[in-house]
Order: structure tokens, then C-alpha cells, then sequence
């Protein structure tokens, strides 16, 4: 574990008050239900020697955001990647929407509404804002979308929807001065808002963000935060996010689920985590 991160989680508090987005309700106002959309049960996984993931069981419920933490190598993004079907457990199974599917691969996740964003940015650097976003319609189109971007002539109704589809999200990121602009020329901030963008025209259910503020100065970081529970707020769509910001993950998050090494070490509201001992030793960096 990395000084910095035991740093973030002890400046959690004083975080809460610079990094939290302008205007941002406190995560108990908003409404919850209890259902579970997600439930991850006894998964573990392995890659030869190492053990990723020990016994880890918690779940997502629907229209919540669930932040899970932990120290650098704890299994995080190796979570994430069991989630959206890219790694299969060794072990335990996965539930999405009353369904287990074991062998399920990253586009049948993705067709069946679990969206994702990456700790590196993973986009077409080459190409527009508006066309990166709309590579996130291409589920939803009937016709090839690399199709439709190199097609001459008049556009269908099918096209025409799309497109309307994507400037509503552009707008609602307000990133329309970048429409036209590769995102390789893009600063960094930008670049994760329009991969933000392309994960939206997807119209997830289930929205999994991998560091959404990794690499971001503090202006950014309280766009990010904003966009982030606006997305929660206005489509009601249920968030996953992996952030080592302890600042932001206690002030955006309804729970927090902490591993360490593996395995879960605490899952509770932001205030049970912050107190609970085994975090705390955890973030410090105490020897078990
Ligand atoms: N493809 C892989 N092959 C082998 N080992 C892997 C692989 N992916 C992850 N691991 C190992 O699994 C453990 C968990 O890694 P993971 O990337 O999930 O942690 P993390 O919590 O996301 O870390 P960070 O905060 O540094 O991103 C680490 O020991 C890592 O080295």
C-alpha cells in the first residue's frame, strides 16, 4: 500500500470538503430501494500462483453508488473485470438481474446493460468526441456503426435517433465545444468525460466506473463528481466505482465494500467504513 493512498483515507474528511461537487446532495437524501441488481457470491479467482480474489461476497442494489476500495493489488479492478465478464471466477458466481450466467463474455454484459469505463482511457484517439460516443450506440443499431461513420448519403431514421441520442448526452456533458476534436488532442480530464459519453450511449443499467478520477486536478475531480451523481440522479442508473480519492468515494457512495489482499474487509455505509478498524489498519499499512 502506497503512502499516498493511506494519506487519502486519512484526509478523508477534510477531502469531503474541497473535492465534493458543487451542489451535491448528500448520498442518504436520495431515494434507495433495496433491491439487488447485482450480488456477487463466494467469487474467487486465481491466475496460477496468485489468488485475486478470496471468498468475496457483497451485492449492488438497484439505483445505488457502490464504491469498492482498497489498497493497491487488493483485487479491485480484478472485481470489476469478474463483473463485466472479462475474467471468469475460478470460484462463487455472479447474479445480474436474477440471472447467473457463468461463461458470460464482456458484449453479452454489455448487451445486457452492465457498461464500463477503464482505469487507462480506452478510446479511438483518432477519432471525433461525437464518433468515439457514438461507438457506444453500435449495440443498439441494427447496422454497423463503422458502417454508418464512413457511409455517404442520406442519413435513416434509425441513424437520425442515434445521433439525437448522442448530442443529448454531449450536451448533458457539455462537451459540445469538442464535438469535432480527436480525442487524442484532448487533455486528460476531457478524454474521461467523453469515455464517460460513449459508456452513457450504451444506456447501462448497471454503470461500472474503474478510477473515473485517476490522473484529474481537483477542478476536474468536482466535474467528474458531479456528472457522476447527476448520471445516478437523472437516468437512475446504479454506479460501481473503483476510486482511491477517499474524499470523493465517502461523498458520492450510498456503500463502500473494502478489500485488502483478496479478500473483503468491511462493507457498510461511508461513516461504518471510515470507523472500522480493520480498514483503518489496512490503510495505514499495519501488518497482519
Ligand atoms: N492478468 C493477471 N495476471 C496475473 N496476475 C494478475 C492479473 N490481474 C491481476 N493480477 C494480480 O491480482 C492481484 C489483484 O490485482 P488488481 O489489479 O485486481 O488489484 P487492484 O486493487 O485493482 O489494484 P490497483 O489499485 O493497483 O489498480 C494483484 O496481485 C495483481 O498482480
Amino acid at each position: 500500500m502506497s503512502a499516498d493512498h493511506a494519506h487519502s483515507f486519512a484526509a478523508a474528511d477534510a477531502l469531503e470538503e474541497t473535492a465534493a461537487p458543487a451542489g451535491g446532495g448528500a448520498p442518504a437524501a436520495r431515494a434507495r430501494s433495496d433491491e439487488v441488481l447485482l450480488s456477487v457470491e463466494n467469487v474467487s479467482l486465481g491466475f496460477g500462483g496468485v489468488k485475486a480474489l478470496t471468498d468475496v461476497s457483497f451485492d449492488i442494489r438497484k439505483g445505488e453508488i457502490r464504491a469498492i476500495i482498497g489498497p493497491n493489488g487488493a483485487g479491485k479492478t480484478s472485481m470489476l473485470n469478474c463483473i463485466n465478464g472479462f475474467y471468469h471466477p475460478t470460484e462463487g458466481r455472479i447474479t445480474f438481474k436474477g440471472q447467473t450466467r457463468p461463461k458470460m463474455r464482456p458484449h453479452e454484459a454489455a448487451a445486457g446493460g452492465i457498461a464500463r469505463t477503464f482505469q487507462n482511457v480506452a478510446l479511438f484517439k483518432g477519432m471525433s468526441t461525437l464518433d468515439n460516443i457514438m461507438t457506444g450506440r453500435s449495440l443498439k443499431m441494427r447496422t454497423n456503426v463503422f458502417w454508418q461513420l464512413v457511409r455517404f448519403g442520406p442519413a435513416t431514421r434509425e441513424e437520425v435517433e442515434h445521433r439525437r441520442k448522442v448530442e443529448d448526452i454531449i450536451d448533458f456533458l457539455q462537451i459540445q465545444h469538442i464535438r469535432k476534436t480527436p480525442v487524442g488532442k484532448l487533455p486528460y480530464g476531457l478524454q474521461k468525460r467523453v469515455e464517460l459519453g460513449r459508456a452513457l450511449a450504451m444506456e447501462p443499467e448497471l454503470l461500472l466506473l474503474d478510477e473515473p478520477m485517476a490522473g484529474m486536478n481537483l477542478e476536474e475531480k468536482e466535474d467528474m463528481s458531479r456528472f457522476i451523481l447527476d448520471v445516478n440522479q437523472e437516468f437512475g442508473t446504479t454506479i460501481a466505482l473503483i476510486e482511491h480519492d477517499m474524499g470523493v468515494v465517502m461523498d458520492l457512495s450510498d456503500r463502500v465494500v473494502v478489500l485488502e489482499y483478496g479478500r473483503k474487509i468491511a462493507d457498510g455505509t461511508p461513516d461504518e467504513v471510515k470507523a472500522n478498524q480493520a480498514v483503518i489498519d489496512a490503510y495505514l499499512g499495519v501488518p497482519h
